[in-house]
């Protein structure tokens, strides 16, 4: 079968000017988000907004990929992780996380998060949560040399998180037994953790360990 990171190297310097090109589109569409959800303008405007969008998005459908993003190769030959809805350098709904990487294989961000992803009122919602824990800790897992599908992701729900804040995302891995990784992480605010994680992330059958 083949692997799942499959061994292309892409030039860095292509890559930067991707980087360079798509960064602020999906800067603008995130701001658009938000705008979108606090506007308060009247009708109008509104059905201005509507229409100068539907020409947008006809302008960028003039030519596209079929189907889905899917694991574009990197400079590293490992998946290039550009419509991720955590790190996504293309996806506007990605927050984005900027992940940081420890030499003892501790992943961790700082983030904030705004009107988009709103549950109870000013608070984070639960979903958001495990979507970001889901993805830091399995980015512990593939830093320590391991990959896996997410098997089972349990979570604490420790205090409300709060949005606009300053949020932090910490993952690691406690253990390795044969194809199962056991990792930990948490989502803290400034008074401390607001949600614990704990996930079992499995390479599948037939799939080939990542290193
Ligand atoms: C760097 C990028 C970070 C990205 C992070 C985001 C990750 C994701 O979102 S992944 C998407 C969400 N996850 C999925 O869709 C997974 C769907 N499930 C599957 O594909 C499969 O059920 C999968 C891969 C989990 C296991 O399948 P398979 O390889 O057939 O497992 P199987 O042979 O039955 O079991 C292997 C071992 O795992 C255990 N196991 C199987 N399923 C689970 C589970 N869901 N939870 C816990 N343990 C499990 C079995 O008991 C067995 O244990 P042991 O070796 O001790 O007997």
């Amino acid at each position: 079968m083949t692997g799942y990171l499959d061994d292309i190297r892409v030039d860095p310097s292509e890559i930067a000017a991707q980087e360079a090109l798509y960064g602020p589109l999906t800067q603008s569409i995130r701001s658009l988000i938000d705008a979108a959800i606090r506007t308060e303008v009247d009708s109008e405007d509104i059905a201005g907004a509507t229409a100068a969008l539907t020409q947008v998005a006809s302008l960028l459908r003039a030519r596209q990929i079929d189907g889905s993003y899917g694991a574009q190769p990197s400079v590293t030959g490992v998946q290039r992780s550009w419509a991720s809805p955590v790190i996504g350098v293309r996806n506007p709904i990605a927050p984005p996380l900027i992940l940081e990487h420890e030499p003892d294989g501790r992943v961790w961000a700082r983030f904030r998060l705004g009107a988009g992803y709103e549950g109870p009122p000013s608070l984070v919602h639960g979903g958001v949560s495990a979507l970001i824990l889901d993805h830091v800790l399995g980015e512990a897992v593939h830093a320590s040399g391991h990959w896996g599908m997410t098997g089972t992701l349990t979570l604490r729900y420790r205090r409300p998180t709060p949005l606009n804040r300053p949020l932090r995302a910490d993952a690691r891995i406690d253990r390795v037994e044969g194809r199962k990784v056991y990792a930990d992480g948490s989502i803290s605010d400034e008074r401390g953790i607001t949600v614990e994680a704990s996930g079992i992330f499995i390479l599948p059958t037939g799939y080939a360990a990542a290193r």
